[in-house]
């Protein structure tokens, strides 16, 4: 199978239980709950996506022939060392994309495999870390995992349902639009009216990073 990938890059993962750690981030193109076109976004079931995710034009992105040629360009983007490999897959929605081929040939050589998904497909059971970010007036299929992470304020979650799912992290991330401040704000009440629950921020945005 082909895969096409919008960008590719090195940073720090910015986002999560495992903020701070070194990663290359494979971006997929393409999402099933928006086009991607702001034409489309008030329509479109998830409207706050902070991400271009289309077409294959980006940094490091492409049509790859097969999974071997992406991991290829993985490892490449990494550079030395055998050890700590880690890679993020994220998009757009990367299950859309995600096979048995590629997840073997970034296992075969060395990567630590996490994945950022919004749920509404089930997660490749080899991938080693999964990250949740539900969207209201979506049907969340992948119901466990390591972190859930909630974007706040989202009108329409249901918290209490989300708190019968299987997490062993439960995060709540300020939602980035206009409000940023004042989402900030929610995002920290909502943490003191539920213990649970932790705040997690976009540390890539306040340092720069991508
Ligand atoms: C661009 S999405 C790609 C992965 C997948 N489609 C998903 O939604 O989880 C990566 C992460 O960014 C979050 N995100 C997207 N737009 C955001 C925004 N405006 N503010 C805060 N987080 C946002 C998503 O909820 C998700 O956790
Ligand atoms: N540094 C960095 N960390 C991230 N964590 C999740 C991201 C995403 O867009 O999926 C992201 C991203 O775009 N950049
Ligand atoms: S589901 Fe993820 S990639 Fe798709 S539009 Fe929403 S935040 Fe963006
Ligand atoms: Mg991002």
């Amino acid at each position: 199978m082909t895969y096409a990938v919008k960008e590719m890059f090195l940073t720090l993962q910015g986002e999560g239980v495992r903020a701070g750690r070194r990663a290359v981030f494979i971006r997929f193109a393409g999402c099933n709950l928006w086009s991607g076109r702001e034409k489309d976004r008030m329509t479109a079931v998830c409207q706050f996506c902070d991400t271009d995710f289309v077409g294959t034009d980006g940094d490091g992105g492409g049509k790859f022939i097969d999974a071997a040629a992406l991991a290829c360009a993985v490892a490449e983007k990494w550079g030395e060392g055998a050890r700590d490999r880690y890679t993020v897959l994220t998009g757009g929605e990367p299950m859309l994309q995600i096979d048995d081929a590629l997840i073997d040939a970034l296992h075969m050589l060395g990567f630590e495999i996490a994945i950022e998904s919004n749920g509404t497909l089930p997660v490749h059971p080899g991938v080693d870390w999964i990250c949740i970010s539900p969207k209201a007036g979506s049907a969340v299929v992948q119901r466990s995992g390591d972190e859930l992470k909630l974007v706040w304020p989202q009108p329409g979650s249901d918290v209490a349902d989300m708190e019968t799912w299987q997490f062993d992290n439960w995060l709540v991330q300020p939602l980035d639009d206009s409000n940023r401040v004042a989402n900030t704000q929610a995002a920290v009440d909502f943490v003191m009216e539920r213990p649970r629950w932790r705040l997690t921020l976009q540390g890539h945005k306040y340092l720069g990073l991508r």
